[in-house]
């Protein structure tokens, strides 16, 4: 499941695989986390080469019980600071650099490797997943995302939020290496009008179809 920033994909894939017994794994979880542990050391993000030198140094553990999920760096569980503006202000452009984005990936497939699982981030039906059985595009409008986002954050301003969320879209979608872009095969889901209950059942009936065609 790929999409832009706000457009439902976390919530979304945990309730699928909550709904159908399946793990879960958000892969804009481990980035957040390699760049949580770049700040705390204070390596300069905005420095690609610095940020290569040490992408393969912090070791993460990513938990995939949709119901729980987990994530620690180096023994310490981050899942709260990796959600804090100095990491979302950071993480496009730690996304960008390659290195970082090749040792994610192998830890990624490992852990797709196991099987049974839901998976959300940026490049997964185009780079980290290709042949996954179901592969989804989800957006929502910049206005419907900020407002989602800013009902989460109490006090944000909804205007600053669209602006930070459309900067992210730019970055995301305009890096040379696996940028964000629909899959080949994807199905597009616009979240815009639909509550997530109504967002997770059209995803279960879609993986129950794709189930029934090919007899998986
Ligand atoms: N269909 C929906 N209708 C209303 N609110 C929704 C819907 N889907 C998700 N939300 C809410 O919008 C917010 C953002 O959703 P979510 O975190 O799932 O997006 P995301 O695409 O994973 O974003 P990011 O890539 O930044 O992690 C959450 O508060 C979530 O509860
Ligand atoms: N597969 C992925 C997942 C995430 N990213 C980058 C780009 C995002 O801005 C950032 C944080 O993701 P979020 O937690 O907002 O989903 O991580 C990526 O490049 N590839």
């Amino acid at each position: 499941m790929d999409g832009p920033s706000g457009s439902g994909k976390s919530s979304s894939a945990r309730g699928v695989a909550t709904r159908l017994g399946l793990r879960y794994l958000d892969t804009g979880a481990m980035f957040r986390a390699v760049t949580w542990w770049m700040l705390e050391r204070g390596v300069d993000v905005e420095d690609p080469r610095a940020v290569a030198a040490l992408a393969e140094e912090p070791v993460l553990v990513s938990g995939t019980d949709p119901q729980a999920p987990t994530i620690t760096v180096d023994g310490t569980d981050v899942a709260g600071p990796i959600r804090e503006q100095a990491v979302t202000g950071a993480v496009s452009a730690v996304s960008t650099v390659p290195e970082v984005r090749t040792r994610l990936l192998r830890e990624q497939r490992s852990i797709i490797g196991d099987g049974d699982i839901v998976v959300e981030g940026r490049d997964i039906g185009t780079v980290v997943a290709p042949d996954a059985d179901v592969k989804l595009y989800l957006t929502a409008d910049p206005a419907a995302r900020a407002a989602r986002r800013t009902a989460e954050l109490s006090g944000a301003d909804v205007a600053a939020t669209e602006q930070d969320l459309v900067r992210r879209d730019a970055i995301d979608s305009g890096r040379a290496t696996a940028p964000l872009r629909m899959a080949d095969g994807a199905l597009h889901l616009d979240t815009t009008p639909f509550t997530l209950d109504e967002v997770v059942d059209q995803i279960v009936a879609l993986v129950q179809q794709a189930r029934a065609t090919t007899g998986g």
